[in-house]
This record gives C-alpha cells, sequence and structure tokens, in this order.
C-alpha cells in the first residue's frame, strides 16, 4: 500500500488522522473518455476513438471498482475488443503487483502504469486503469466513467443493443448512484477503514439505513428504477457479492448479512446468474485481497474459511 510522490513510489498507509478517523477517498486524476468518433467526452480531451484492440483494461478482480469494468466488458461483448491484465490477488508495499511484466508495458507494479502515462504523476496507483496503446496514455482511471464509456461507444463495432444507462432513467439511475455510492459502495470501506469509533459508527449507520430502505425497493421492484437492469443495479452488485465473505466480517458491518434480507439476496442471485458475469466474480481472490492485505485490520493475515455461499441457488425475481 502506498502512493506516487511526483513519480516516486512511497509506502504508506491511508491517512484517517487528518479527518477525526475517518477515510476519505481521492478523486481520480484521468478523466478522458472514448467516444464512436474521437471527439472529447464530457471531461478530459479527446482523441481517444473507439477501436478494437487498442485500450487494455488493468484490473484487480478482488476490487469492486475494477469490478464494474469487468461487468460492462463482458455484458457489453467488450472481450474480443479489449485485452485485461489483473494484477495478484494481494496489495503490499509495492502496491498492485503482476505475477510477471505486464505485456503492455513490462510493468512489475499498477504504479509503473501511472509512471509510463505521467512521469511526475501524484496519487495513489488504483485500478481498474484502461490504457491507450496507442498514445500510451491512461483514458481513464475513473470506473463509473469506464462504465458509461463501454456502455455506448463501441456499439457501432459490437453491434450490441444492451442499454443500462438510458436516457428517460438518467435523473433515477444518477440519484440512487449517488445515495448507494457515499453509504454502500464507499461506504464499507469507510466502516472497514475507520480509525475512530464514531467515523465506524456513522459508516455503519449508514450503511445499514440505505440496505434497508434497498430491501424495502426491491421488495416491490425488479431493479433499482424500476423494471430495466441498469448500471445503478451493476455498481450496487460489485459490493453486495463482497459482503457476506468479506465486509460482515473484515470491515465490521455486521448489524445484518445480504443472506438475511429477502428481497436483495434473491436480487443478489439474479443478477450472479446473469449470463457472463459469474466469471468475472473470484471469491477466493477477493477474500485473498481483503484479508490478506490489510494488515492493520487482520494482523495475522489469516483468510478465514467460510462462509459457504452459493450463488447458483434459484431466485425468486421473474416470478412476477
Ligand atoms: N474512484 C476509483 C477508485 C478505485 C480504487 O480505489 N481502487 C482500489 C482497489 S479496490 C485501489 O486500487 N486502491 C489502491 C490504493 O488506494 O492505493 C474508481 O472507482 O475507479
Amino acid at each position: 500500500m502506498g502512493l506516487l510522490v511526483d513519480g516516486k513510489w512511497q509506502d504508506k498507509w491511508y491517512d484517517t488522522e487528518t479527518n477525526g478517523g475517518k477515510f476519505v477517498r481521492k478523486e481520480s486524476s484521468f478523466r478522458n473518455w472514448i467516444t464512436a468518433d474521437g471527439s472529447a467526452g464530457p471531461t478530459g480531451s479527446g482523441g481517444f476513438k473507439a477501436e478494437a484492440d487498442r485500450y487494455h483494461l488493468y484490473v484487480s478482480y478482488a476490487c469492486p471498482w475494477a469490478h464494474r469494468a469487468l461487468i460492462f466488458r463482458q455484458l457489453k461483448q467488450l472481450t474480443p475488443l479489449i485485452d485485461v491484465t489483473a494484477v495478484e490477488p494481494l496489495m503490499l508495499e509495492n502496491g498492485w503487483t503482476f505475477a510477471e511484466p505486464d505485456p503492455i508495458n513490462g510493468a512489475h507494479y499498477s504504479w509503473q502504469i501511472y509512471t509510463a502515462a505521467d512521469p511526475a504523476y501524484n496519487g495513489r496507483a488504483t485500478v481498474p486503469i484502461l490504457w491507450d496503446k496507442q498514445t500510451k496514455t491512461i483514458v481513464s482511471n475513473e470506473s463509473s466513467e469506464i462504465i458509461r464509456m463501454f456502455n455506448s461507444a463501441f456499439d457501432h463495432i459490437t453491434g450490441s443493443e444492451l442499454d443500462f444507462y438510458p436516457e428517460s432513467l438518467r435523473p433515477d439511475i444518477n440519484a440512487i448512484n449517488e445515495r448507494i455510492y457515499h453509504t454502500v459502495n464507499n461506504g464499507v470501506y469507510k466502516a472497514g477503514f475507520a480509525t475512530s469509533k464514531s467515523a465506524y459508527e456513522e459508516a455503519v449507520t449508514a450503511l445499514f439505513n440505505t440496505l434497508d430502505d434497498l430491501e424495502e425497493l426491491l421488495s416491490g421492484s425488479r431493479y433499482l428504477t424500476g423494471d430495466k437492469l441498469t448500471e445503478a443495479d451493476w455498481r450496487l452488485f460489485t459490493t453486495l457479492v463482497r459482503f457476506d465473505a468479506v465486509y460482515v466480517d473484515h470491515f465490521k458491518c455486521n448489524i445484518r448479512r445480504i443472506d438475511d434480507y429477502p428481497a436483495l439476496s434473491s436480487y443478489l442471485r439474479e443478477l450472479y446468474q446473469t449470463p457472463g458475469v459469474a466469471e468475472t466474480v473470484q471469491l477466493d481472490v477477493i477474500k485473498a485481497h481483503y484479508y490478506g492485505s490489510h494488515d492493520t485490520i487482520n494482523p495475522t493475515g489469516i483468510v478465514p474459511i467460510g462462509p459457504k455461499l452459493n450463488f447458483d441457488r434459484p431466485h425468486d425475481r421473474d416470478l412476477g
């Protein structure tokens, strides 16, 4: 665990001291967009045209943010167009590490991808990273934007007509994303990385208030914004699928398990059983990463054997 300061790697844990024990996530820095014709997107600069074999995705199978990108790559038929390199499960003093030098940049560590794009980079070397092989730079390291690019930029090449961010639902999707991001996706990290009791309790309370509301919502609605599956559902999914295996215990998010919520757990199974999705979920890697990488939380590094989970069990979401 560490970060780059003027392009030099420093081994440091998150600083919670200056924020009263709270974990505060930094904004991502590379915010360009791949578009169908290479014109600039909502942020950053243009020049990133959707083309087969031009872009490369660096991920960790443990990471819920990178997982979003893997799911969209799968569902939007981008696997033949965009190759993936995954880091090793553990993130220790050198940060994310490749088992062997990566095929595109010859990097041993994720921070070397950042310095390849910007030799004086300041910040954490997070995944996912969307790399442009043509201009040899990082297009984006922000998962919420990578999934929006994947949702539409390559449609003229793949012929995919699936739309997880339909125009008419955007206000609803944005609103629910906002609450789920702060209290659930990032909420579990705020709970787990808190170094004061008050910061921990605040995060866990907000997290379970949202989960309780989502249980009620999903008891009467097939998906978060109605009867259409959208990016809001996939963004929630990557946290839910890790919850009972890791967040309940390792991050002390233990008021309830997802399995204790009938609608949420059934919804989780439905999403998991969507063709192409199960192969993006590597629970062994997820557990190995969290329990093995955070020695301030789990100094022994021992990975628990349980819990026994079976996301292949039937769900009742399509029974009307
Ligand atoms: N806002 C980023 C966050 C990505 C992120 O924080 N990834 C974590 C892994 S789950 C990471 O790489 N952390 C390394 C670090 O903080 O040094 C996104 O959504 O893409």
